[in-house]
């Protein structure tokens, strides 16, 4: 970096004078084009459903879903993430549903790929809404089990794929699961199936309203410490990148987003690859809670808090925001 000037030959201040130089000379820029938009769905006919804890946020039937992803599309928002709330009967110790082909995911994306095949599907690739105790492996005397739950995770991921999904998110931080699921890939033929990895995810109390709104919350016995990251961690977050690139991933995710800052940067430094941040649901309902007591401008931290992503180097957000700031950019 070259030295700046010293005062007066330096003033910082020319550069901010008015709008129009300060748009010259801006550095990072935030578009809809970087948005991923996570979307709870549920089974039912017409239903949208408030969850308490995230406000704005709806749980939609699939007929709901619909009109909402076609507004997204027409906003510029490239790809939505799908997150299901499963019926409390389903959700059992072998978590069958989670591979079964006619589940709620893989009727949405196959709705979704045949009505709008320009917007992209992400899905989810963990076992916690299927599970009866809201863990993303099988749970065998307390314990989390790695390898049975990856082969479950592939059945899940194929099944995925086969209903159309374009971009396939383990979510679940087992060991072995992206080579797994990139190998299950190749030999059905879906090699063009991008996986987007949960690389840097840890274990983070701000997943708490994400947790009520796939109804995985009060199911939860214990914690996910034994799998996601430690939050003092950050040698740990870089080398489970280095591991999931290595083992096929395409894209790679950090986990929470603004507590995580610094692990953005330093992935996009170290590896250079597409490289995303999950603004995540208690992120969402932090700033959502202040705007609505009228103690912050919630627009304006919004698009504060999605430029900071930009600015530490990520290419793109998964945020519940996603439609309100698509809205505000097209102005
Ligand atoms: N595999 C589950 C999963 N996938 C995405 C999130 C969190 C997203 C959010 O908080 O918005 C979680 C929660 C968890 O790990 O407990």
């Amino acid at each position: 970096m070259q030295t700046p000037a010293t005062y007066p030959a330096a003033r910082m201040r020319r550069l901010r004078r008015t709008r129009a130089m300060r748009e010259m000379v801006q550095e990072n820029g935030l578009s809809a084009g970087d948005l991923i938009w996570p979307v709870f769905i549920r089974d039912g006919n017409g239903v949208e459903e408030p969850i308490a804890s995230l406000p704005g946020v709806n749980r939609l039937s699939l007929d709901r879903l619909l009109p909402a992803a076609e507004r997204a599309l027409a906003l510029g928002i490239p790809a939505i993430c799908l997150f299901p709330y499963t019926a409390p009967d389903l959700r059992t110790e072998d978590c069958a549903e989670a591979w079964n082909p006619e589940n709620l995911t893989n009727r949405a994306i196959r709705m979704l790929k045949a009505e709008l095949p320009e917007l992209m599907v992400m899905t989810d690739i963990a076992l916690d809404p299927y599970n009866a105790n809201g863990h993303d492996g099988f749970v065998v005397d307390g314990q989390i089990l790695n390898d049975e739950t990856v082969d479950a995770l592939v059945k899940m991921g194929l099944a995925q794929a086969e209903a159309g999904a374009d971009i396939l998110g383990p979510s679940d931080m087992m060991d072995g699961r992206i080579g797994a699921l990139r190998a299950a890939m190749e030999s059905a033929g879906h090699r063009d199936v991008a996986i987007l990895s949960y690389a840097a995810k840890f274990a983070s109390g701000f997943y708490g309203p994400f947790r009520d709104a796939v109804g995985a919350g009060t199911r939860l016995v214990g914690d996910k410490a034994t799998y996601q990251i430690n939050p003092a961690n950050r040698e740990e977050a870089l080398a489970c990148v280095a591991r999931d690139l290595a083992e096929g991933a395409d894209m790679v995710m950090i986990k929470p987003g603004m507590p995580y800052l610094d692990i953005c940067r330093a992935v996009k430094d170290r590896f250079q690859r597409p490289t995303f941040a999950y603004q995540v649901s208690g992120e969402y309902a932090m700033l959502m809670a202040a705007a609505q007591n009228g103690w912050l401008d919630g627009d304006k931290v919004m698009l504060e808090s999605l430029m900071a992503f930009k600015r530490a180097g990520c290419d793109g957000v998964l945020t519940y925001f996603a439609p309100r700031v698509a809205e505000i950019l097209r102005k």
